[in-house]
């Protein structure tokens, strides 16, 4: 048979099974160092969880990507989706933290997300940035540290 496209989705029936990277700064998608004071302007481990908790509850409100977390959470609490999300986030901005979730690509793996779904998700987030008064520096700053990873989360082109 020939080989699945290289651009397959991660999720093709005949896609080679996809090994997680369990926990620490690679599974946390960290690439380099932190910019400085992100972290501080993001209001340290509180504000980090503050901020992730009312994205997850905006992002159950949107009707582009609600139902694909609602899914999500007929088998996890959302509370522990809201706990890895700040642990990444601590980590990547250079917070006092360690992440313990898998990498981006196996977490996202079953979920078939697209290019819209990704970019629904980032507007939402702006929102809860802007409902807590994240200058608009900061908030690209922390985008972009997210946006290389839509090469591990888009899986449907
Ligand atoms: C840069 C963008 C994104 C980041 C940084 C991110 C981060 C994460 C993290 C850290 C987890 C938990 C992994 C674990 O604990 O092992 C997760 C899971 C999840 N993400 Fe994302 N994510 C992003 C984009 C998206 C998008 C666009 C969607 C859907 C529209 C989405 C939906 C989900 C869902 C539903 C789960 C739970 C998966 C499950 O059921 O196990 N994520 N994400």
């Amino acid at each position: 048979a020939p080989e699945p496209a290289p651009a397959a989705s991660a999720a093709a029936a005949d896609a080679p099974a996809l090994v997680p990277i369990p926990g620490g700064p690679e599974a946390a998608g960290v690439r380099g160092p932190a910019p400085e004071g992100l972290y501080q302007a993001l209001g340290e481990k509180a504000g980090i969880a503050a901020l992730m908790g009312d994205m997850v509850d905006r992002a159950l409100k949107d009707p582009r990507i609600g139902p694909m977390f609602e899914n999500s959470f007929k088998q996890m609490r959302p509370q522990a989706l809201k706990d890895s999300l700040a642990a990444q986030i601590c980590v990547l901005t250079g917070g006092p933290c360690e992440y313990e979730g898998t990498d981006m690509k196996y977490a996202h793996a079953q979920l078939k997300i697209d290019k819209a779904q990704f970019n629904a998700l980032v507007e939402v987030l702006q929102d809860a940035m802007d409902a807590r008064g994240i200058p608009f520096t900061q908030q690209n700053r922390l985008l972009a540290l997210l946006a290389p990873m839509h090469r591990d989360i888009i899986t449907v082109r």
